[in-house]
């Protein structure tokens, strides 16, 4: 049931995916975390030995891919170039008339080990160098910054980064899990349902946000600017980007670890300079929203992320897609439910008026 994919307590601060919580989920490698989304339940050593291998022997992509890239423009949005090569590489995929539930588990291990790859050959060439290739021997996060800068990240990047795909592999019925389930719904095919996941999560509004708190923090520049920065912000009746849910009514908890992990870093390259900036930030939207004015607006699961960026040397152009390489695993999660109901959704225009 859908239901069961996953869980939030808006009012208490609790997140489960199929009935674990985030704090325990955050420990486990990302390719566990993505075989419990999409296969209902933990798996065992062995499941996980071979669920990781297929996931680590499809990364690469093909030379085609390379060269679409290289068409790209490099001033905009890297999720621009990412929404064209997920659709382009549906072609390339042997499985893409199979609908059965195997031929669609190939496709999802190819789309959840391809689009790391995708987005870091993108930065390389917007940044004229060359791709490099993935390192099947690496976790999903450490893969994916030694394909982005061409040497191993530390450990401590590394667990981040695999902690940063994990926080933000699911979350129920958000813009963009519905979209995807919508285009399942219609038993359109599984790069389809992903593309209109990536379409929608751009928006600054869902993902999006992410990229603006990236550039909000360079902005402010230090944490002396912070607090006029939010005032003037909040006078104009502008939001702060990375703050407020749908469904959170206190604080998320998945900002919570992030803040920590946000924490950890800037003590690490023993700078505290972001994390001072963002805590100025945070303090004073609660200061003047929720104490204030009783609003519950606090930081979402965007905020710390988009601080930890910082510290990763990673631009605002690259953060939504860095999201979406940690979501895809909970598009297809719902997509596979929703393939199994067999049903259009199909909702009545009078409903909107609710949401
Ligand atoms: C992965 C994700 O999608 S997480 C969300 C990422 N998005 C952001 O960070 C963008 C900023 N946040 C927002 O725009 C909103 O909080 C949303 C879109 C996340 C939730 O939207 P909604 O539930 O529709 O709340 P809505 O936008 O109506 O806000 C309710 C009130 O809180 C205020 N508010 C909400 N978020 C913020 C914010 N970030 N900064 C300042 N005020 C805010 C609104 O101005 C509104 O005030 P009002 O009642 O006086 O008019
Ligand atoms: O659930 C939502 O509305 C937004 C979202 O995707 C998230 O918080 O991860």
């Amino acid at each position: 049931m859908s239901k069961n994919i996953c869980f939030i307590d808006g009012l208490e601060g609790i997140l489960k995916y199929r009935e674990i919580d985030i704090n325990q989920l955050v420990e486990l490698p990302y390719d566990a975390v993505s075989y419990l989304l999409i296969q209902g339940e933990l798996p065992g050593d062995k499941e996980l030995a071979e669920y990781a291998a297929c996931l680590h022997g499809e990364r690469e992509v093909n030379r085609e891919v390379i060269d679409v890239i290289r068409m790209c423009n490099f001033n905009v949005d890297s999720i621009e170039a990412l929404r064209t090569i997920v659709s382009f590489i549906s072609q390339f995929d042997p499985d893409i008339n199979d609908s059965s539930p195997e031929g669609n588990m190939r496709k999802a291990i190819r789309l959840i080990a391809k689009i790391p790859t995708i987005v870091a050959a993108y930065f390389r060439i917007a940044n004229g160098k060359q791709p490099v290739l993935p390192d099947p021997s690496l976790s999903h996060g450490a893969n994916f910054l030694y394909m982005l800068r061409g040497n191993k990240p530390t450990q401590l990047e590394a667990e981040v980064m695999e902690k940063d795909f994990i926080l933000s592999a699911e979350h129920e019925l958000n813009a963009s899990t519905f979209s995807s389930r919508v285009t399942a719904s219609t038993l359109s095919d599984l790069y389809s349902a992903v593309v209109s996941g990536l379409c929608t999560l751009k928006g600054p509004l869902h993902g999006g946000a992410r990229a603006e708190v990236v550039t909000m923090i360079e902005e402010i520049a230090c944490p002396e600017n912070a607090e006029n920065y939010v005032l003037d912000k909040l006078s104009k009746k502008e939001k702060i980007m990375g703050f407020g849910h749908r469904v959170y009514k206190t604080y998320d908890p998945r900002g919570t670890i992030f803040k920590q992990l946000a924490k950890q870093l800037a003590e690490a390259k023993g700078d505290m300079h972001w994390y001072n900036t963002a805590e100025v930030v945070e303090n004073t939207v609660i200061r003047e929203l929720v104490e204030k004015k009783g609003k519950p607006i606090y930081p979402n699961v965007d905020f710390y992320s988009g601080v930890i960026y910082k510290y990763m040397d990673i631009p605002p152009q690259l953060a939504t897609s860095i999201f979406a390489i940690g979501r895809v695993s909970g598009w297809i999660a719902h997509c596979f439910d929703q393939y199994e109901k067999k049903k259009i959704i199909r909702p009545r225009a009078f409903m909107l008026d609710e949401c």
